[in-house]
């Protein structure tokens, strides 16, 4: 049996200019939840704010990917769910193209994928558990698309925020990202006296407080 929900609003592009210039792992510094834990970028740099598209396929049908594919619109992220298959892809090169061609800012996919060498061409960035030449198929067997999906240990509903970059990615549901930018410039931007004052022989103890600790 086959779901498809409507597609989900858009995130703010104010929440896509303040997350950008930010790093995940300042958010990473900060809380514990909404992180997809193992996943790797298929090429570094790498950077995407963009809105969830969910995907959710058992192990061996893309068919829903597919569609997914077609539906997708400027600014949106697909994210796949292949209900705990990490060795199989269901992204490759056709895939990946359809994604870029639509306008999509990145996926991210619990599971694996293929086609490396021709998806460097184009250059839409992808988080993955890695690559791998065993394929899913077009089974028609059941799959669906936003609905809430599993990803890597985080929760991810359609129209949620997803945060990538070069270290892993985060998702957010909007309402916890207004004025998210904001917090993380503000904590990036106080290491930069703090490396000024490293280089003159500072500490970096006494600047993140573990210096109070010191036995
Ligand atoms: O078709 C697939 O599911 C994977 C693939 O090789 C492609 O996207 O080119
Ligand atoms: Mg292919």
């Amino acid at each position: 049996m086959f779901t498809v929900n409507e597609m989900p609003g858009q995130i703010d592009g104010s929440l896509v200019d303040e997350l950008s210039p930010t790093c995940v792992s300042t958010l990473g510094h900060l809380r514990d939840h909404g992180f997809a834990l193992g996943l790797t970028p298929n090429r570094r740099p790498l950077k995407f704010v963009g809105t969830a598209v969910t995907v959710r396929i058992p192990h061996l049908d893309s068919t829903a990917v597919h569609m997914a594919a077609d539906m997708l619109r400027p600014g949106d992220v697909l994210v796949v769910d292949q209900s705990g298959d990490l060795q199989r892809s269901c992204f490759g090169g056709l895939v990946s193209y359809t994604a870029k061609a639509r306008g999509a800012v990145g996926a991210v996919i619990d599971g694996s994928v293929n086609d490396h060498d021709e998806t460097l061409a184009y250059d839409l960035p992808v988080l993955s558990r890695g690559f791998s030449p065993l394929t899913t198929r077009i089974a028609g067997i059941e799959g669906a698309i936003n609905v809430p999906v599993s990803i890597a240990g985080a929760v991810v509903r359609p129209g949620d925020v997803v945060f990538a970059d070069s270290d892993g990615v985060a998702f957010l549901a909007p309402e916890e990202a207004v004025g998210l930018g904001a917090l993380l410039k503000a904590k990036e931007d106080a290491e930069i006296p703090a490396r000024a004052s490293i280089a003159a022989g500072g500490s970096i103890a006494e600047f993140s407080g573990a210096a109070a600790y010191r036995p």
